[in-house]
């Protein structure tokens, strides 16, 4: 039997699976998709197996044998071993890379996998033929993976088994590193009968103590969950030692247990119902519903107006394909993750959910991660890699806020999780839902030629109006001598909410606006040395660093260029925004939500929270606050400064512009109580402020389409980036050129077969400078199907001496989100 193996050498001439010969005693264990232990030249290397076979191209002696095998059951399934394949084509990325994007990160760190008894042997749950393995974990108690699997070597579909039956518990060996909780529990270590015995002998005597005899004697009877100790301590009135005192009678046995960390078991969802659907989202669920109930692939596109009610035809789609017996994944952006999104889904599906997210532990999203690879749960919801739920039999993808640019991973392997979901529906005959108020135009386009299904619900969910939008001209404001960031219009406006005791939300973006050092005399600005980018201005630790390397310098009191002592800060970060507004307003409560203060874990969901709760007047922060939240007392929006996005050097600038305008007036008035909008900016007459000005997401489509047909842009064509990297700028040179020859080389080759992608570059990339190394880039449009890939992965295979001996590196991005 031969195993074929990619390994853990991402490089470009081993990214192709090897065969290995598979020793008679592991063939029962080497399946696709389990991790394996390999030799590969002189070293031992861990690899995915792909697939087995019976025979191989190779000489069959000269075969090297497979060293071991890392899991008792898969870790990937057939669907998403396929995928990886796709996700290595399509985003250029090694295979071993692709397949370690679809596992949660606890299984990529060498920690061992225990096994537990979760029912005693005898139980009428555990089926004859898994008995003695059962029996066998049972003895022992904790078994390391590697054990059972020597043990059973040659019975592996019985582990199998019993890991999906539930029989036997997985956990990670105790480790800090992944976060592991472990309280300590007491289990019975006596018989039934001798603890009865002992609960009779004691009861006069000592009472509590028989109870506690008692209660052992019927664990050990009926089995069930070990009560942690101090909880039996508190039941039974008697104090830890005292159970201590029967642990050294034999009665039991007080241990370590890592608890299932699941993240909400301590919170409370308030549960909710299926409410009943409006006119406008019962149409747009409708079609949904027949394709989950068809079982067809049907891309959807759901453009509803912010406070339409996408979540409540989210909510009642899942049920749908819940009721069909198939599961279903939602994506949220990270940040909208909050405790609201979660409740909104636990309160309704319960224990079906898993949520996957940054802010938990490894060790809580590798719990999380299993449940769904266990068939526990049958709803996944997570930030983009929650894509890769290990589910199979998916009914229904949806992608809430599906033209956020986080859905685009920016590190190997480079996917959008559109895309990914896409492909995913279409092998699983699901349905996909892209739910947005201000689509991509990539989607809008797609839609409106009819590759997705256009679903539309133009007003919010009770007719509330859209909030009046007013654009201030802070040229203007300058001209009549305000040179405060707040406009008189702006500063009226919270006045009139603080008096109310109505809410408000400050949007500042932070991105080119932040705070950075110059000198008044000379104009020098303070620039990180490494990068080439202006350094941000920290005022607590009074330093100024580099958002990209992390480079920090003291304040300085003297411009290093001329000598001058006028050398300060400008611009507004957070901060200093917060201070204004308390000068301004003596007493008023803010929230700053920014990277600063919602780095810990839980503090984004604390501030939330707070905000929820009145504890403030104002939440003001940067994108975070833009999008999702739901607050019914938020009146008031305001926007500091609406350009500093669009001076960003990209094309989509505009778009973003439009979007997060849109969004984040969103916020304001949808409940009760009307809403308002300030937006702050020195470019008023800009398309993209007016046309979110009136919510005319249509016209902005249309204008913004018309400039991207005429300048040759996405969606009228397509992008890929390679971007070259080297620490010496004219060796950098060199290869771009020779990089960029190549391509054309490949590009004339493909005229014949269609439309010939055209090159752009090599020109130095927006930033050109990145931790000490010089960054050139190539930008390639092309159109439809044009096999870009495989020419963009020849020239970089071409150039593969240079990045091996002289340490360049040469990056591809296919559907680049970020130009820089
Ligand atoms: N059928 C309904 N009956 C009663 N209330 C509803 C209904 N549908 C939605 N709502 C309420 O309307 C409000 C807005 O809904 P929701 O948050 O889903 O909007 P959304 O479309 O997701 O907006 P955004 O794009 O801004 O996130 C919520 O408070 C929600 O509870
Ligand atoms: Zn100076
Ligand atoms: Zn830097």
């Amino acid at each position: 039997m031969i195993a074929k193996v990619i390994v853990d050498a991402p490089a470009r001439d081993t990214d192709r699976p090897f065969d290995y010969a598979v020793p008679d005693k592991l063939a029962p264990l080497v399946r696709p998709g389990v991790r394996a232990a390999v030799p590969f030249g002189p070293r031992t290397l861990n690899g995915f197996v792909l697939a087995v076979e019976e025979t191989s191209d190779m000489d069959p002696s000269r075969l090297k044998p497979l060293k071991s095998v890392l899991d008792a059951a898969p870790v990937v399934t057939e669907e998403l071993l396929d995928l990886a394949g796709w996700l290595s084509r399509k985003y250029l990325c090694p295979q071993y890379t692709a397949l370690t994007a679809l596992l949660p990160s606890a299984l990529k760190t060498k920690t061992e996998t225990v096994f537990e008894a979760a029912v005693p042997p005898s139980s009428p749950d555990v089926p004859e033929s898994l008995r003695e393995l059962l029996a066998y974990v049972d003895r022992r108690g904790r078994v390391p993976e590697k054990s059972l699997l020597q043990a059973f070597a040659d019975r592996a579909e019985l582990l199998t088994s019993a890991i999906l039956l539930g029989l036997l518990t997985e956990s990670k060996e105790v480790k800090d590193r992944l976060g592991m909780k472990v309280q300590l529990c007491v289990r019975p270590s006596a018989s039934a009968e001798a603890l009865t015995a002992a609960a009779d002998a004691a009861r006069r005597r000592a009472p509590k103590q028989a109870e506690l005899l008692d209660r052992l004697a019927s664990l050990a009877d009926e089995g069930g969950e070990p009560p942690l100790l101090a909880e039996l301590a508190r039941d039974s009135g008697i104090g830890p030692a005292a159970v201590k005192a029967l642990e050294s009678k034999g009665f039991c046995v007080v241990e370590a247990k890592e608890l299932s960390r699941d993240p909400y078991a301590d919170r409370r969802f308030e549960a909710s119902r299926p409410l009943p659907l409006t006119e406008t989202q019962a149409a747009a669920l409708s079609p949904i519903r027949r394709a989950i109930e068809a079982k067809t692939y049907a891309p959807f596109l759901l453009h509803g107006v912010t406070g339409s009610g996408k979540t409540e035809v989210y909510l009642q789609a899942m049920q749908a394909c819940l009721e069909a017996g198939r599961e279903a994944i939602l994506l949220v952006p990270e940040i909208s993750l909050t405790p609201q999104t979660v409740n909104a889904f636990k309160g309704r599906f319960g224990d079906e959910v898993a949520v996957m997210h940054s802010r938990l532990s490894a060790g809580e999203r590798y719990d999380e991660w299993r449940k769904i690879a266990r068939r526990r749960v049958k709803i996944a919801i997570g930030a983009r890699s929650a894509i890769f739920a290990p589910f199979t039999n998916v009914g229904l993808i949806i992608i809430d806020e599906e033209h956020e640019s986080s859905y685009k991973q920016e590190e190997s392997p480079k996917y959008h999780a559109r895309d990914v979901a896409l492909e995913r529906a279409s092998r699983h005959g699901a349905a996909v839902v892209l739910g947005s108020a201000t689509p991509a135009l990539e989607t809008y386009l797609a839609a409106h030629r009819g590759v997705y299904t256009l679903l539309e619900m133009p007003d919010r969910a009770f007719g509330q109006a859209m909030p009046r939008v007013d654009i201030v001209d802070m040229r203007q404001e300058l001209r009549d001598g305000n040179r405060s960031m707040f406009s008189a219009r702006l500063r009226e406006a919270l006045a009139t909410r603080l008096e109310r005791g109505e809410q408000s939300v400050l949007l500042l973006n932070r991105r080119g606006y932040s705070t950075f050092v110059m000198c008044r005399s000379c104009g020098f600005t303070a620039q990180c040395p490494h990068c080439d980018i202006t350094l941000t201005y920290h005022r607590s630790g009074r330093h100024s660093r580099c958002h990209y390397c992390g480079y920090t310098e003291r304040e300085a009191t003297r411009c290093p260029s001329c000598e001058s002592e006028h050398i300060r800060h400008f611009g507004a970060g957070t901060q200093r925004v917060e201070e204004e507004l308390a000068k301004l307003f003596p007493g008023i409560r803010t929230i700053r939500m920014d990277v600063d203060t919602t780095s810990t874990k839980g503090a984004h969901e604390k501030l939330l929270a707070d905000f929820r709760e009145r504890k403030a007047d104002v939440l003001l922060g940067t994108q975070m606050v833009a999008k999702g939240l739901d607050f019914p007392f938020v009146t008031l929006v305001g926007v500091i400064s609406a350009d500093t996005v669009l001076r960003l050097p990209d094309f989509r600038a505009a778009e973003r512009t439009f979007q997060l305008l849109t969004q984040v007036a969103g916020r304001a008035g949808r409940h009760q109580l009307p809403g308002e909008v300030v937006v702050q900016t020195y470019t008023p007459e800009h398309y993209s402020i007016q046309f979110a000005q009136h919510h005319d997401f249509r016209g902005f489509a249309r204008r913004e389409l018309i400039s991207r047909r005429e300048l040759g842009y996405p969606p009228y064509c397509r992008l890929a980036l390679a971007t070259l990297a080297h620490e010496d700028i004219s060796r950098l040179v060199t290869s771009s050129e020779r990089f960029a020859g190549e391509l054309k080389k490949r590009f004339a080759e493909l005229r014949g077969a269609g439309e010939e992608p055209e090159l752009l570059g090599p020109v130095p990339s927006p930033i050109p400078k990145l931790k000490d190394r010089y960054r050139f880039q190539c930008m390639v449009k092309y159109r439809g199907e044009t096999n870009v890939a495989d020419a963009l992965r020849a020239s970089a295979d071409a150039l593969s001496d240079d990045v091996r001996k002289s340490k360049l590196s040469i990056q591809l991005d296919v559907d680049p989100q970020v130009l820089l």
